[in-house]
């Protein structure tokens, strides 16, 4: 390339990046959407109070700072006289004045980011951090919204937005050949250990664009002070402290010039006081105090109305989710750019940035040096990580939690146990309260949730018996059943299933420990869902139908949040065949080139026959499972047969509907043929 190109090309580049975007409009939503908090703010509740967000505090220097590394990252591309001419056509037409969006809300924000400099400024950020010498402009670094669940249009906010990193279907980084020639061996590497850990970083949440959203954009600046929101379960039994947690941590050296005064904040107070107010007697005995003394009218989750408190809550907690340290709040005309000090708990905001105006720094130049600030640091943080090894927990525990721990072990030790004891499903069916913890991630209940049974226990008590106990004022320990949650199985439309560890106290104090699975449902509808499902699995235990998940309870959350499921591990699904060979080969688990990649056949007749046995039973109980597919079938490693998620099922089918969906089952683990997913049923209108 000669100089001139050179000179011609960085003039272009220059001349590209310093464009004003055109003013957005967007179209009307029928009916407006809501400005308010989405569901997710039940696991808000639960996140590991060292990580929660302390103070807000308005910073400067962090646009200089995002623009500063845009211009440095340039300038060495142009002293290296390394870059090419961006072609033409990756450089998009701006309508001059007004860009008109065809889809109204959030959507038309990000049809307006898209289709003007989205592509471009991502092809530019992708080259000056991966393959400065490239001869072309590859395309690798994608923004997107992270998460595939539907885009609730009824709401005006979304957080889900971020950058990602596409890996191969073998998991590499999807650079292409041409490019990863000019890629460095540590560029390649610290790609590789990005996706490994998660191709999604960074977090945008945004809005769509309204008057109320530039409102709330524009206020998120008075330096305050904020405390967390947790649950409000008072005198609970603390769980000792593991010594396996990761601790998140800031860059060591940041790419920021943030400074931070007021130091860490106090630690809260919260625990200790309630504590101390109730004089707990430590032991099974001690007095825990529910949420709430009285159900509320209405378990489906009520949304609030976004605050500028609420909403930096929002884009942080998801901040903490994926763990980044950059927010970016945007309703497509107005932006602010929010970093996150985790020693401080700080979030230290941006000046108000002005989209189609701003220019200085100039709007683009700052989108690609907010790509490299995000991927810089998520890569700095990760080879900090790596050289220490895992990290561990520094936090210390105070007294009464662990002694309540310790009192609780004691009582194992001490007691004298019953020659055949009880099991933890029998002793936790006669409880009707539940303290349920979150322990895994970036979660760890400073306080546990409080929820109350709604439906029996199907293995112990009678299925048909539906009984609301009353809340009580107090419980003692023994009273309770303990569920923490340890990690997330899947999600899926009616909620997210977790492996828990559920533990109860004999009245002997003898302690029982079950590994169980916990189907958590926040909004309205998929609280039905599972409620509906609940009905199901009772006709089924009615039938004493083997081959489905034991059911140990409905519960509901006090305070309003959540319904819960509890039940049976059923070990692997044949959807996801097992880590053994043995067992694969044993089972005959073949996956189908020819099928989507659910496709899955079973060659060994006898664990087909196991799974025709299960779903003639459901059928004979009469009910239809409505979702036959590879991920609904569970083989344990004994080789015993599971259907799960019934949450289409329904009841009492014709006979020619049990006949179809045998085949369906037939066709799967004969022939691995699975039509397609928009095979499946619609959901079921709920039971009740
Ligand atoms: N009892 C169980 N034992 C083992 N794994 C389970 C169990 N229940 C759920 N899972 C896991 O959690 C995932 C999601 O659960 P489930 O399918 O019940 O949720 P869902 O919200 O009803 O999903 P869908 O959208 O598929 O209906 C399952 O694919 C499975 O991997």
């Amino acid at each position: 390339m000669t100089t001139i190109d050179q000179e011609v090309a960085a003039q272009q580049l220059n001349a590209f990046l310093s464009r004003k975007p055109p003013r957005l409009w967007v179209p009307r939503s029928e009916p407006p959407e809501i400005l308010a908090y989405p569901s997710r703010s039940w696991y808000d509740l639960h996140l590991d109070e060292d990580l929660a967000l302390r103070r807000l505090t308005s910073s400067p220097v962090v646009l200089n700072d995002i623009d500063g590394l845009a211009v440095r990252y340039l300038d060495e591309l142009r002293e290296n006289g390394l870059h090419s001419r961006l072609p033409e056509d990756y450089l998009p037409e701006v309508p001059s004045g007004e860009y008109r969006a065809d889809k109204p809300g959030i959507l038309g924000a990000v049809e307006y980011f898209q289709e003007n400099f989205l592509r471009p400024c991502l092809r530019i950020g992708t080259c000056l951090l991966f393959c400065p010498g490239a001869p072309t402009w590859p395309f690798f670094l994608i923004w997107r919204r992270v998460l595939n669940d539907d885009l609730d249009d009824g709401l005006a906010v979304d957080e889900k937005y971020g950058l990602y990193l596409p890996p191969t279907s073998s998991n590499r980084p999807d650079l292409l050949e041409a490019s990863r020639a000019y890629t460095s061996k540590q560029v390649m590497h610290d790609l590789q250990a990005l996706i490994d850990r998660s191709p999604n970083i960074g977090t945008w949440v945004m809005l769509a664009p309204s008057k109320e959203s530039e409102d709330l954009i524009s206020s998120l600046h008075e330096p305050q002070a904020i405390t967390p929101k947790v649950c409000r379960t008072t005198n609970f039994p603390h769980l000792p402290v593991s010594s396996e947690r990761r601790r998140p941590r800031d860059a060591s050296e940041p790419m920021w010039s943030l400074t931070d005064s007021e130091g860490p904040p106090e630690p809260l107070k919260r625990n200790l006081r309630s504590v101390d107010m109730l004089k707990p007697s430590v032991g099974p005995k001690s007095r825990i105090v529910p949420a709430a003394f009285r159900r509320r009218r209405s378990t489906a989750f009520e949304y609030e109305n976004l605050t500028p408190e609420s909403l930096l809550r929002l884009g942080w907690a998801r901040a903490v989710e994926t763990d980044s340290s950059i927010v970016v709040f945007s309703c497509g005309t107005l932006e602010r750019i929010a970093i996150w000090r985790r020693d401080t708990q700080t979030l230290h905001i941006s000046e108000l940035i002005k989209v189609s105006a701003s220019d200085s720094p100039p709007y683009l130049r700052l989108q690609v040096g907010l790509y490299i600030a995000v991927v810089k640091d998520t890569i700095a943080r990760l080879r900090e990580e790596s050289s220490a090894g895992l990290r561990r927990s520094s936090r210390k525990r105070k007294a009464p939690e662990d002694v309540s721990a310790r009192a609780f072990k004691r009582q194992k030790v001490d007691n004298k146990k019953p020659t055949k004891p009880e099991s933890a499903i029998t002793i936790a069916g006669r409880k009707d309260f539940m303290l349920l913890y979150l322990r895994y991630g970036m979660y760890d209940s400073p306080a546990p949730a409080s929820f109350v049974r709604i439906g029996p226990c199907l293995k112990t008590s009678d299925p048909t018996k539906n009984e609301r106990p009353s809340v009580k004022r107090h419980y003692s320990e023994d009273q309770c059943i303990r569920m923490i949650l340890t990690s997330q199985l899947g999600l899926g439309a009616t909620g997210v299933a977790h492996t828990a560890s559920l533990q109860v106290v004999h009245n002997d104090g003898a302690e029982q420990t079950q590994e169980v699975v916990v189907k958590i449902a926040l909004l309205p509808e998929p609280q039905a869902q599972l409620r509906h499902e609940f009905e199901i699995y009772r006709r089924l235990a009615t039938h004493a139908v083997q081959g489905v998940p034991e059911v140990y309870g409905l519960f509901e959350d006090l305070e309003g949040g959540a319904i819960a499921l509890v039940m049976s591990h059923c070990s692997e699904s044949v959807g996801s065949p097992p880590d053994s060979p043995e067992l694969c080969s044993e089972f005959g688990c073949q996956r189908a080139a020819s099928t989507i990649s659910v496709g899955l056949q079973l060659s060994n007749t006898r664990y087909r026959k196991r799974f025709y046995a299960v779903l003639d039973d459901i059928h004979a109980a009469g009910v239809r499972h409505h979702d036959v597919r590879p991920e609904n079938l569970m083989l344990d490693p004994t080789g015993r047969a599971y259907f799960i998620d019934f949450d289409r099922a329904n009841l009492d089918p014709t006979d020619g509907a049990k006949r179809r969906e045998k085949r369906i089952l037939v066709g799967l683990l004969e022939r691995a043929h699975y039509p397609d997913y928009g095979m499946r049923s619609p959901r079921t209108p709920p039971s009740t």
